[in-house]
């Protein structure tokens, strides 16, 4: 009877509306694939365990709306807006949440020590893991702890004079060219950064900067510069896709490609003539009181009490992946100190001051424990570091099951400023924001190298600057804090200090400039026009 009606129903419909058809199959995919949207976002948005934290209802939708701010190199300056907008934390994507607070930032990457998330992975070098792109807690202390003593103040101390002949050489050739044209520094300190890496780490330098004065390529300095490109894109695809686009026929495109394997095959090498050196007794020395590029100690080192040593395949991929993370930060991170400099007269004369009586003779770079006692040319690099270091960007962390192991659990959901966080959601901060918090960092986008300064030794003065450097983070935090941070400042200082006593440092706004110096975000900063012109004029002696 009921089927009667509903068909008597459908004839009358069906009448009233000749043009009425049973919908296609396409159609009722149409239908059926709105109404999973539907569903999927106003769960998302409503009922999702972290509904109630703010943000704009799309990030909560899709990672789709983030991804866009992604590819346009702008999440630095996206995220902050959301910052300014919505309050210290916020919503970013389905699972994703972003905060700016200190108390969460030490709670998350010095104390729970959440573990990275799957993004580092886009950075595996000659497709294997090293410490920056391992995510278990456990096995990255592992990987952490043959290189960590490299980079300790006193074990650099043994390679300040490598660092200061390369340096003086950088000196030369821009002495050379001083008053006569610009200088694209990018370029130039990606030479110089990797000339010292391969001093330190590998013992012989590929003289990357005498390439660059005589302006003929270097392999390995292009090879570094490219290889983010081809993480990101190679983790994009699947490997049939990979194998495809790798062949396409251009030379510049297959070193893109390629730039992986050169890189490898260029440690591989200081590899094989290190541990021949090695073998014939030459290089081996006692790992706490000798100077051994970190090749050789990485060569040394034993994983357990047994005899194991560490596989070539994951030294290889551990000092690549120090040539990836240390090149283009410090190149990017110095051409900003310098485009600085260009413009802020009155913060080179009191460098300048500073400088002329700490090197008298401005060939002579001073001992590190000089240089890091000048208060000024130390005011100038933390506050550099702060609006310029070239990593700002988010350090992904995923909050861990309940039953993890015991350097990272937390005992219910975790609490991030009053909201439960269920197990699995990725958490982070930006050294960006942390960087830019007005009420501890007054006019925060000022250059102000004086704000590092104690006006007196009063308490509250004290407190200001605890205060501040609680909010610094341009290596990160925690356990996972950049690796060669001890290496970068050292250079950092040894660059500045170097750079005001030998030269005066100009741009010619046609070609550089606010706008392209304008800050985009790739993990890794770089300027909007992919390179950092200025001129340099000796000084009078
Ligand atoms: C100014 C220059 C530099 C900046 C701003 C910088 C910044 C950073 C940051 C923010 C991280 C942490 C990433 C995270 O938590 O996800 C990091 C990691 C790392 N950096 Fe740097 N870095 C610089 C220079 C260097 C240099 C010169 C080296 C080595 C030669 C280096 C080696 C590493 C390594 C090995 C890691 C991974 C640490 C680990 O997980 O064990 N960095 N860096």
């Amino acid at each position: 009877m009921a089927l009667a009606t509903s068909a008597s129903t459908f004839s009358a419909l069906y009448s009233i509306h000749p043009n009425f058809s049973v919908p296609s199959t396409f159609t009722s995919f149409l239908l059926l694939a709105t109404f999973f949207f539907l569903c999927v976002t106003v769960y998302r948005v409503h009922f999702h365990p972290l509904a109630a934290i703010p943000g704009p209802w799309y990030a909560a939708v899709s990672d789709f709306w983030l991804t866009t701010h992604v590819a346009r190199l702008q999440q630095c300056t996206t995220i902050q807006s959301l910052f300014e907008a919505y309050g210290p934390v916020v919503r970013i994507g389905p699972n994703k949440i972003a905060f700016c607070d200190v108390t969460s930032m030490r709670s998350v990457y010095c104390i729970h020590k959440f573990e990275k998330s799957t993004y580092y992975k886009s950075l595996l070098t000659n497709d294997n893991d090293h410490a920056m792109t391992t995510l278990p807690n456990a096995e990255h202390a592992a990987r952490r702890k043959p290189y960590a003593p490299h980079y300790s103040q006193a074990n650099l101390a043994l390679f300040q004079s490598d660092i200061h002949d390369v340096t003086v050489k950088l000196t030369d050739i821009l002495g050379r060219i001083a008053g006569k044209a610009s200088v694209d520094c990018l370029d130039l300190f990606r030479h110089f950064s990797v000339d010292v890496l391969a001093s330190t780490n590998f013992g012989s330098r590929p003289e990357s900067l005498d390439l660059w004065a005589v302006n003929m390529p270097d392999y390995i300095s292009i090879a570094v510069n490219d290889f983010p490109k081809r993480g990101v894109l190679r983790s994009a695809v699947p490997t049939w896709a990979w194998n495809l686009i790798s062949r396409i026929p251009s030379s510049r495109w297959r070193q893109v490609c390629a730039s992986d394997k050169i890189m490898a095959q260029f440690v591989s090498e200081k590899l094989y003539l290190m541990r021949a050196k090695m073998l014939a007794g030459k290089a081996i020395g006692d790992i706490d009181t000798e100077k051994m590029p970190l090749l050789q100690r990485l060569l040394q080192h034993r994983i357990s009490s047994a005899s194991d040593l560490m596989s070539d395949q994951n030294i290889v991929s551990e000092a690549m992946g120090h040539l990836v993370a240390g090149v283009d930060s410090s190149s990017t991170t110095i051409s900003y100190f310098l485009w600085e400099l260009s413009r802020r007269p009155d913060i080179v004369a009191k460098l300048q001051r500073e400088m002329d009586d700490a090197m008298p003779d401005r060939r002579v770079i001073p001992d590190i424990s000089v240089l890091s006692s000048l208060p000024y040319l130390n005011a100038f690099i933390k506050e550099g570091l702060r609006l310029y270091g070239a990593a700002p960007s988010l350090l992904e962390r995923v909050v861990p099951q309940r039953t993890a192991s015991p350097v990272s659990s937390v005992d219910g959901d975790f609490d991030l400023m009053g909201y439960a966080l269920p197990p699995g959601t990725i958490v982070s901060t930006q050294a960006w924001s942390m960087h830019r918090s007005a009420e501890v960092f007054p006019s925060p986008e000022t250059f102000l190298p004086e704000r590092w300064l104690s006006a007196d030794n009063s308490e509250a003065e004290e407190e200001r600057l605890a205060s501040m450097a609680q909010h610094m983070m341009p290596f990160g935090a925690g356990p996972r804090i950049c690796g060669g941070q001890g290496l970068a400042q050292v250079v950092l200082k040894i660059v500045v200090a170097t750079m005001v006593r030998n030269f005066d440092i100009k741009a010619n706004p046609s070609e550089t400039n606010e706008r392209t110096m304008a800050i985009k975000d790739a993990f890794i900063t770089l300027p909007a026009a992919l390179e950092c012109k200025l001129s340099f004029s000796s000084r009078p002696q």
